[in-house]
């Protein structure tokens, strides 16, 4: 008899969102995510006065009212949305490997479930060999390595630390660039189809990609393929960039300006996609389904709509277990 293969599991990480709704919760988490050098790289010193001067003071009061447009009994939309990533992800893989060959994980890069919590609880059940897909199909400094070094401090000190592998993009994988696809065509049946399809990826400051944030590329290819497969024309579709914030120049064309551009100039019916969020949050239910929305109507357009995230859709549990399935090879038994 062959002993059996060490215990395999699969972490799945997203961003976080605060723990509840208060300024106090809100506050914690900007500190958290908001010290991270992978995403705001200005000198420390400055940085340190801007935010416990500027934001800590004065943005979770702000923010309150655009989490509680969006925020369910269950909590913060992406917080539910992942768990029920992780629970339907979990199901998929124990049909196609069986019971118990790989345990599903969730954590967050910022706040709750946390990184550090997740690999004592990997710990206590054994778990031997983990694969981490960061839920970012676009590579980006700020959020996949990102992850990967709340990885590397979470295991800091750790005397035994398991193998590891880690998925760095999936921005082209064919089953990815389908589901987008698919997921257009179901809204363009379900709700009509407007007359342009805007890809709306979050931004990032310019200066990043200058120098070497490979992100922007990353957004073009998957909008390329996305194109490709619905037979879109150059003028059905435009690719932007939201949720920027600070003064200094992020990626362009911005979302928000597009929109007031396009409605004054008289262009009503646009459909709106982020593929870059693989669950729906503050960025896709607030500023591109609400506000944005506002934006576009008070300036004269009509017609806007936006398409959900691929979330807990089976087409997404479909793609994310093939991805890990693929990077599982010689880890199960046979
Ligand atoms: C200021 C720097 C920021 C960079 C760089 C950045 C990159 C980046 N972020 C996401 C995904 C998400 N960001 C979310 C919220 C959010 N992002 C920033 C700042 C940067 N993001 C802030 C300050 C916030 C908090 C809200 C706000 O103050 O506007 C979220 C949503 C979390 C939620 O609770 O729902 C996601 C998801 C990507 C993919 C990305 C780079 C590619
Ligand atoms: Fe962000
Ligand atoms: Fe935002």
């Amino acid at each position: 008899m062959s002993t059996p293969a060490p215990k395999t599991a699969l972490l799945l990480l997203n961003l976080g969102s605060p723990d509840e709704l208060s300024p106090a919760a809100l506050r914690r988490y900007l500190r958290e995510f908001l010290s991270d050098r992978r995403v705001i790289e200005a000198p420390r010193l400055v940085w340190w006065f801007v935010l416990n001067g500027v934001i800590l003071p004065f943005r979770p009061r702000k923010l309150m009212h655009a989490y509680g447009n969006i925020w369910t009994e269950q909590g913060s939309p992406i917080r539910t949305i992942s768990l029920q990533q992780q629970h339907a992800l979990q199901s998929e893989l124990n049909r196609r490997l069986g019971d118990g060959q790989v345990q599903v994980e969730l954590a967050m890069t910022y706040g709750n479930p946390s990184i550090t919590a997740a690999f004592e609880r990997l710990e206590q059940a054994g778990v031997e060999r983990v694969l981490v897909l960061p839920l970012f199909p676009q590579y980006s400094a700020t959020t996949t390595a990102a992850c990967f070094d709340a990885i590397a401090r979470a295991l800091a000190g750790r005397r035994n630390i398991p193998e590891l592998r880690f998925i760095r993009q999936y921005h082209e994988q064919p089953a990815y660039i389908e589901a987008l696809a698919n997921s257009v065509r179901e809204h363009w049946q379900q709700q009509g189809r407007q007359g342009h399809l805007m890809f709306s990826f979050h931004g990032l400051p310019l200066s990043y990609v200058e120098k070497g944030d490979p992100y922007p590329r990353q957004c073009e290819a998957t909008v390329e393929a996305v194109v490709r497969q619905l037979g879109l024309s150059e003028q059905e579709w435009t690719l932007c960039y939201q949720s920027r914030v600070g003064i200094a120049p992020w990626l362009q064309p911005y979302t928000d300006e597009t929109l007031i551009e396009w409605a004054k100039e008289g262009r009503s019916g646009v459909d709106v996609i982020c593929p870059g969020f693989s669950a729906d949050c503050l960025e896709t239910l607030e500023e591109v389904a609400i506000t944005n929305k506002e934006l576009f109507e008070e300036a004269g357009g009509s017609d806007y709509q936006y398409i959900p995230a691929l979330n807990a859709s089976s087409a997404h549990i479909q793609l994310l277990a093939d991805t890990a399935v693929k990077q599982l090879g010689g880890w199960l038994d046979p």
